[in-house]
């Protein structure tokens, strides 16, 4: 199990029949700055089952990428804490997926994937080329990553991802750098790696139809707080241009902009 607390909190690990469960309690996030610093978030608590597709949306500067970089162990938080449950009990592992690939462009595919699994004595260039398949790039592996295109790039980073058999994945507006028809198939492609790998998804987006296309839960965050938790109630896989889905996106959009007629809280 993965802990991030505060520096004087001590780090938990115990086993877990329930890998890829992520609890937060009480999470504070503020920065200090020379001009008197920011709550970005106040004593937020959340519960997410293991294998979820969980959605965060919320406005430009709501404190997402903060809240993500918290799950992910780069940042601290001011009070409170996040558990992320793993297999041995040990560290969890978490994948990342960022807007742009990140790829290396020296190195090739399979060099690419390699070098996440630095210290991994099992690993194989077999390993790389089996998830470079499921995105359907198994032919590619020897390719560097200026010879593929953005879309291609992107999933060459989806199956590094994966590859490290993550507990959880964390995904930051992946598909906000593509065009629409790529990033329409790259869902699709997600939704289809997720269902065979059964991972628990944190994805990030501004994207109300992509949250609805792709969850079973979205979260929204704004003014400081969760102040939306949805439950998506639709069959996979989904026609976007169906009326349960366009009534169920309406409501979602009703539910987002519920921040905006309640006005900010004390304190923010
Ligand atoms: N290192 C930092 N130091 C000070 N303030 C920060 C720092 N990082 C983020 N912030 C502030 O915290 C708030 C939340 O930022 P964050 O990047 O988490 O928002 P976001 O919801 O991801 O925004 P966007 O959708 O535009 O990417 C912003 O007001 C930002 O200025």
């Amino acid at each position: 199990m993965t802990q991030h607390t505060t520096a004087e909190q001590e780090r938990i690990d115990v086993g877990s029949n329930s890998a890829g469960r992520i609890s937060i309690e009480g999470l504070t996030k503020r920065f200090e700055t020379a001009s008197g610093g920011e709550t970005v978030f106040e004593n937020v608590d959340l519960e997410i089952e293991p294998g979820r597709f969980v959605t965060l949306i919320g406005k430009s500067g709501c404190g997402k990428s903060t809240l993500l970089k918290i799950l992910s162990g780069v940042l601290e938080p001011t009070s409170g804490s996040v558990r992320i449950e793993s297999e041995d009990g040990g560290d969890a592992e978490i994948g990342h997926v960022f807007q742009s690939p990140r790829l290396l462009p020296w190195n090739s595919c399979e060099r690419n994937i390699e070098l996440v699994h630095e210290g991994n004595a099992a690993y194989t260039p077999e390993l790389a080329r089996r998830y470079l398949e499921l995105v359907d790039l198994g032919e590619h592996a020897d390719k560097y990553p200026t010879q593929l295109s953005g879309g291609q790039q992107q999933r060459v980073g989806i199956a590094r991802a994966f590859s490290i058999d993550p507990e959880i994945l964390l995904m930051d507006e992946p598909f906000s750098n593509l065009d629409e028809i790529t990033a329409d198939e790259l869902r699709t492609e997600l939704i289809d790696i997720w269902e065979k790998l059964d991972k628990t998804v944190f994805f990030v987006t501004h994207d109300i139809t992509e949250a609805v296309a792709l969850s079973d839960r979205i979260l929204m965050l704004g003014d400081g707080r969760l102040y939306g938790d949805l439950e998506v109630p639709l069959e996979r896989p989904r026609d976007i241009e169906s009326e349960e889905f366009l009534r169920f996106r309406q409501r979602a959009i009703k539910q987002f902009h519920t921040i905006d007629e309640e006005g900010p809280m004390d304190g923010h």
